[in-house]
């Protein structure tokens, strides 16, 4: 048995840069819409979120293991952000129906762990 997906939805996955104090783009230079997962491991009971680009290419822009006590900041309707060690991740969503698609299910998620 190996990880499900919980939930799928569109976002621009940016990065926050602390050195210039602005959010940049993941993975390429350009902003791009991609498909973001947080998938399940019922095995392990871990979570993590995986977004790929929708272009050809597929870059992974995201893999980043949720661990329990993360604290998830919906900043507005459709920016929602957390911080892990290394990075501070944040979600533009392509649309607000995403944005609490994707809100409900990390919540659940932080609270199964
Ligand atoms: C204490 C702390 O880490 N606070 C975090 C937010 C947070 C709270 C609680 C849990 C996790 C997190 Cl990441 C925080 O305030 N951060 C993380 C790095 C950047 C930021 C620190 C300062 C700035 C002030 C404005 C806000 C921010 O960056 N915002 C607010 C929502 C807005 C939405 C979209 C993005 C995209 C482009 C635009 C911009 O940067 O021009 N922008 C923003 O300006 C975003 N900021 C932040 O989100």
């Amino acid at each position: 048995m190996g990880e499900s997906s919980i939930c799928q939805v569109r976002a621009t996955v940016m990065l926050y840069d602390d050195v210039h104090k602005r959010w940049v783009p993941a993975g390429s230079e350009a902003p791009s819409i991609s498909r973001v997962h947080i998938y399940h491991h019922p095995g392990a009971n871990s979570f993590r979120v995986v977004g790929r680009t929708l272009q050809a290419d597929q870059q992974v822009v995201i893999n980043c293991p949720l661990v329990k006590g993360i604290k998830y900041n919906q900043a507005t309707p459709n920016f929602h952000q957390w911080r892990d060690p290394k990075h501070v991740w944040g979600l533009n969503f392509g649309s607000l129906e995403d944005a609490a698609l994707f809100a409900h299910s990390m919540m659940h998620a932080l609270q199964a762990l």
